[in-house]
C-alpha cells in the first residue's frame, strides 16, 4: 500500500455523514484504505464533556463493518495525552509505510488548521481533504483558504461531497430529548446507544 486515508474525528457518535464524506473520498482518490480514528482526547474539545472511548470505538466498529475499505484505529486511544494529528500521522507513516496519507475533515475544521500543533509540519507531511459540510459552500472556502500561506494552501484539497446536514451533537440531543435518530446513523449504532443508553443522562 503505497498511500492511506485517515479520518479522525470525536466520533460521539459516528454518523452519516462522516461515512458518506469518507466514502466519496475513497471512490474519488482510489484508495484502498480509509482509516477511522476516533480522538482519545480531541485537542480542541478539552472543555467538553466526551463519551468513554471504548464506546466510541465499539460505535465506529459497528458503522464500518460492511464495507471493506473501512477500517478503525485504537491508535489515539492508546496513546496517552491530548490526540494530535501531527503525532498520529507519523505513527501511521511508520506502521504502514506508506509514502503519502491523506487526512480528512469537514471544512469548518479545516480552517482552523493553523491551530493545530505543529500545523507547518503537518502540512508538509499530510494532504488534508477539505470536506465541505452544509454551510461551507466550496467557493466559501475557497476564498478563506485564499488568506492561507502558498505553502500550506497546496496540501489543503477542497472536496465538494452530498451534503449531510448531520451532527454528533444534534444526535445526542435528540437522544436526550427522547427524538428519534433514525436515518441519521448506523442501525446499528442507533441500537447500540438505546442499549448502553450513554447519551441519556
Ligand atoms: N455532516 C458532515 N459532513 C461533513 N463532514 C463532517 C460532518 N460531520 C462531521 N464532519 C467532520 O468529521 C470530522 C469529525 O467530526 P466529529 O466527530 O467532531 O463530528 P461532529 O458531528 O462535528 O461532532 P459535534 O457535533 O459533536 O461537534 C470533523 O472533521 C468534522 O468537520
Ligand atoms: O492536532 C491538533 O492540534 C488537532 C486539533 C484539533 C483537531 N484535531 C483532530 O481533528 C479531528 C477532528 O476533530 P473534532 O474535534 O472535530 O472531532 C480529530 O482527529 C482531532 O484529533 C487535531
Amino acid at each position: 500500500m503505497r498511500e492511506i486515508c485517515l479520518m479522525g474525528g470525536t466520533f460521539d457518535p459516528i454518523h452519516y455523514g462522516h461515512l458518506v464524506v469518507a466514502e466519496e473520498v475513497r471512490q474519488q482518490f482510489s484508495l484502498s484504505k480509509v482509516l477511522f480514528i476516533p480522538a482519545a482526547r480531541p485537542p480542541h474539545k478539552t472543555d467538553k464533556i466526551i463519551s468513554d472511548p471504548i464506546h466510541r470505538v465499539n460505535m465506529t466498529r459497528l458503522a464500518i463493518a460492511s464495507n471493506p475499505y473501512f477500517d478503525v484505529s485504537t491508535l489515539e486511544v492508546e496513546r496517552q495525552g491530548l490526540s494530535y494529528t501531527i503525532d498520529t500521522v507519523k505513527e501511521i507513516k511508520k506502521i504502514y509505510g506508506v509514502e503519502k496519507v491523506y487526512f480528512i475533515t469537514g471544512a469548518d475544521a479545516v480552517l482552523e488548521i493553523l491551530s493545530w500543533k505543529n500545523a507547518e509540519e503537518l502540512l508538509s507531511i499530510c494532504t488534508f481533504i477539505a470536506a465541505t459540510r452544509p454551510g461551507y459552500d466550496l467557493h466559501q472556502l475557497a476564498d478563506t483558504l485564499k488568506l492561507l500561506p502558498k505553502e500550506v494552501l497546496k496540501n489543503i484539497l477542497p472536496l465538494e461531497v452530498p451534503a449531510l446536514s448531520i451532527s454528533s451533537s444534534d444526535i445526542r440531543r435528540r437522544v436526550k430529548e427522547g427524538k428519534s435518530i433514525k436515518y441519521l446513523l448506523p442501525e446499528a449504532v442507533e441500537q447500540y446507544i438505546f442499549n448502553t443508553k450513554i447519551y441519556q443522562s
